[in-house]
């Protein structure tokens, strides 16, 4: 073949931040995921949205490795979490929907275990804190004992200490949860800040349709099946709505008028 048509090298794919691939999960005989497949792309903001029940925290436990994955794979850039569990669990951070700090402890006593739990040392964990605080606007908190802080407060804390080893996917279960109109706005900035400034991946899993902007990607979770993903705006072209509450209740069939998701 003359050189100038040989083919060209193919570029390797770069990783996604989160790949979970043929994901089924069982309790005892009721199935709870049923070959669950979607990515988050590095430097996203990816909503994956299901009711009560749908299995959000379920996933969410296969990938923190809470619960070990029997059928199908996640990979976090690349790296298998059961297999290669150290190299994909140091890219990420996690928000649980349950409130993880010490209470009794200031904001910074909390960051500095955090920190340390990490293997940074003291002067580095102390730049990490300065930094993450002022990008969760909470610097003038950085001494307020957390049991004296809103539960806005809170998760704003929560997030930024996520954030503190500097991983590459962020995952936050139901984190505005709980919070008025003001807190979760502000939450949502937070995180979206952290993916439009320092490239963070991130899986933010929700049933609150009016956290979604159209940029958004969206994975629709319904009775353990992935039922649509893909941009907002392109699942909305492609169930022919105008917005995303419609989409749902289009891709779902699920009844809404019971307040189930405002
Ligand atoms: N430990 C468990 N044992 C048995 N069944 C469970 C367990 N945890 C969850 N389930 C069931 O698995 C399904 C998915 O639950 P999961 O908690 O993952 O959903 P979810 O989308 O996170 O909902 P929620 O927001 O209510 O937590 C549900 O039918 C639930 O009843």
């Amino acid at each position: 073949m003359p050189k100038s048509q040989a083919p060209l090298p193919q570029a390797a794919a770069a990783p996604a931040a989160l790949e979970v691939a043929g994901v089924t999960h069982f309790y005892g005989k009721r199935k709870a995921l049923d070959n669950v497949s979607f990515t988050v792309a590095p430097g996203s903001f990816t909503v994956l949205l299901g009711l009560n029940g749908a299995g959000k925290s379920t996933l969410f436990s296969l990938v923190t490795r809470l619960y070990v994955t029997r059928t199908g794979a996640i990979k976090i850039f690349g790296y298998d979490v059961v297999r290669q569990s150290s190299q994909a669990l140091r890219r990420l951070g996690v928000v649980f929907q349950a409130r993880t700090l010490d209470l009794e402890l200031t904001v910074t006593q909390n960051l500095i275990y955090h920190a340390a739990l990490h293997g940074i040392g003291p002067f580095e964990a102390k730049r990490r804190i300065a930094d993450v605080l002022a990008r969760a606007g909470l610097a003038d908190r950085a001494k307020e004992k957390v049991r004296n802080l809103s539960g806005g407060y809170i998760r704003r804390v929560e997030i930024a200490r996520a954030f503190l080893h500097h991983p590459e996917l962020l995952l936050l279960d139901e984190p505005t949860v709980g919070l008025d109109i003001k807190a979760r706005a502000d939450i949502i900035a937070q995180v979206r800040s952290l993916v439009a400034d320092a490239g963070l991946g991130v899986l933010w899993t929700t049933h609150l349709i009016d956290e979604i902007a159209p940029t958004d990607s969206v994975v629709v979770l319904h009775h353990g099946k992935v039922l649509e993903k893909g941009l907002a705006t392109d699942i909305l072209a492609r169930t022919g709505t105008s917005d995303m509450r419609a989409a749902f209740v289009k891709i779902t069939g699920a009844d809404l008028s019971h307040g189930d998701a405002p």
